[in-house]
């Protein structure tokens, strides 16, 4: 259980738990958003960036996060409704000044994003995944991690993803197994 010792952190955890339950568009499960947060904390990551934002449920624990780390998250939805509902989200949470919320098609916005990057998750349309990492590789730093949702799932795409990052000299992957849609963890091996 994340400590909680802050002004943010004590309005971050009111939302969470008055919210908890009532995700409905595609979100991810607590457990995964808490293997995120882990995964930030733990490594200092500061410039985040998220594909798939929805109404914003993984980008409340990875801004939480960032908002520990003084860090800043870029987040993408193509679709205006959740994007709104994300937007209300984030301010709701405290957790606004962390986050970019951008009302974007990922495949055209994805590729123009700045570097350097330590730590992106992949969570939009699957048999898309490839062209994200492949987009976004060069600006991670070493140490830095692509994260992507879903991956134990059948869909289209994952397993060319898997193929793909498992085929990347400079790559080590690993898939988080508490989660229960799968989470691979690609992160880029220091010098
Ligand atoms: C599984 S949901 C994301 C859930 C979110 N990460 C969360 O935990 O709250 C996937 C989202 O990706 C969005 N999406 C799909 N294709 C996209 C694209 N090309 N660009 C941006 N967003 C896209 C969908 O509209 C959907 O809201």
């Amino acid at each position: 259980q994340p400590a909680v010792d802050t002004e943010l952190d004590r309005r971050v955890q009111a939302f969470l738990a008055e919210r908890q339950g009532t995700w409905r568009d595609l979100n991810v499960p607590e457990v995964d958003g808490r293997t995120l947060y882990e995964l930030i904390v733990a490594n200092g990551f500061r410039n985040a960036v998220e594909i798939g934002t929805s109404t914003g449920h993984s980008a409340i624990w990875i801004g939480w996060a960032l908002g520990r780390t003084g860090g800043r998250l870029t987040t993408i939805e193509i679709d205006p409704r959740r994007h709104g509902i994300a937007v209300e989200n984030f301010a709701t949470a405290g957790l606004d000044h962390v986050i970019d919320a951008r009302l974007a098609n990922a495949h055209d916005l994805v590729p123009q994003l700045e570097g350097p990057i330590d730590f992106v998750f992949s969570d939009a349309d699957k048999d898309w995944y490839t062209n994200y990492f492949d987009a976004l590789w060069p600006k991670i730093v070493p140490g830095g991690c692509f994260t992507a949702h879903n991956v134990s799932m059948n869909q289209l795409g994952i397993r060319e993803f898997l193929d793909h990052v498992r085929s990347v000299p400079d790559a080590v992957t690993t898939i988080d197994t508490r989660s229960r849609a799968g989470l691979s963890i690609t992160c880029k091996r220091q010098p």
